[in-house]
């Protein structure tokens, strides 16, 4: 994916490569990349499906290099936007060196698991690690049952019980990753913790703060598009600001309405939540300046598909 930086100073047996998580919606994907990462890079939400992008991390360290790549859901595809994303998944799998297959602790394994298992069963040449995410909210007997039964889904290279919230057995999976990774320097220079620009985080944000409270069909039929991001001339040095354009896409005007609210007051929330991790994310005050626009069937039409970054 990207060149190698040779460097003369690392061990002979420093490991490096990709590694990316699989898993049905919800199932902690996300979450598992924050605390692995130690930054929040990609955009976790309560609402299903909300990681529509290839999203890396980097988790940097003396022994090894894992370039986290999050991908969306793996799932029965139901619309063209469905489909497209499942090719992206399977595209990013058949390039990985390892796959992180989380299954919630807390959920009985179920046909949406069985699917990513018949899928990945099809990717030989890739290790899959089995993860059984959320151990802080079942009891320990519940986590055996848990993995005893991810044993039968599948041949896993690795099985690891994990909980990305209350820090257990984090540092356990990375090393069990790391050793699916090929000897190789590191891919990165340290201190990269993304190689995502920064206009789809962005991006993200909004989503993210636009999802918050949402009715459950909302999130499938919004897009987010970054439509210009500039520093504001005539500004002192000491006191810079960004002007932040962005587009809000729905697919009907009774989602439009639902996305502003009454009196706008739902934008201005939307607003000054997105705003609040933007300013974290580029390390400036920004004005962003939010617009909701309606784009019919977005998710159905290929046009428009490609016009909105898919
Ligand atoms: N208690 C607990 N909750 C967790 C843990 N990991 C994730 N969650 C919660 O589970 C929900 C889903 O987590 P995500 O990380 O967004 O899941 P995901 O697999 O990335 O979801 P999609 O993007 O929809 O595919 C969120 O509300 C998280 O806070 C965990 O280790 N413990």
């Amino acid at each position: 994916m990207t060149s190698p930086i040779f460097r003369t100073d690392v061990p002979e047996d420093y490991r490096a490569g990709f590694a990316c998580f699989v898993g049905r919606p919800n199932a902690g994907k996300s979450t598992l990349t924050n605390a692995l990462v130690g930054t929040k890079v990609a955009i976790t939400s309560s609402k299903p499906q909300t990681t529509r992008h290839t999203i890396r991390g980097i988790v940097h360290r003396q022994s090894h290099q894992l370039v986290l790549v999050d991908t969306p859901g793996l799932h029965r595809p139901r619309t063209l936007l469905g489909e497209r994303l499942n090719e992206l998944v399977m595209a990013t799998l058949a390039e990985v060196d390892a796959i992180g297959f989380c299954l919630p602790a807390d959920e009985k394994i179920g046909p949406g698991d069985r699917f990513i298992a018949q899928k990945l069963a099809g990717i030989a040449r890739t290790p899959v690690v089995g993860i059984v995410t959320k151990t802080d909210r079942v009891s320990r007997e519940r986590v055996a049952e848990a993995l005893l039964a991810a044993q039968e889904l599948m041949d896993f290279a690795a099985l690891v019980p994990v909980s990305a919230v209350a820090e257990e057995q984090v540092d356990v999976l990375e090393g069990v990753l790391a050793e699916q990774m090929p000897l190789s320097p590191p891919l990165y220079p340290e201190g990269e913790l993304t190689d995502e620009p920064e206009q789809r985080m962005v991006a993200e944000l909004v989503r993210e703060a636009a999802l918050e409270g949402v009715r459950d069909e909302l999130p499938h039929s919004l897009a987010v598009v970054v439509e210009e991001m500039l520093p504001r001339e005539d500004r002192p040095a000491d006191r810079p600001l960004w002007d932040v354009r962005v587009n809000v896409f729905v697919e009907r005007p009774s989602q439009k309405a639902i996305i502003i609210g009454r009196g706008g007051s739902r934008l201005r929330e939307i607003g000054s939540q997105a705003r609040t991790g933007i300013e974290a994310l580029l390390g400036t005050p920004v004005y962003l300046d939010l617009h909701v626009k309606v784009a019919k069937d977005w998710q159905r039409d290929p046009k428009q598909l490609g016009r909105l970054g898919f």
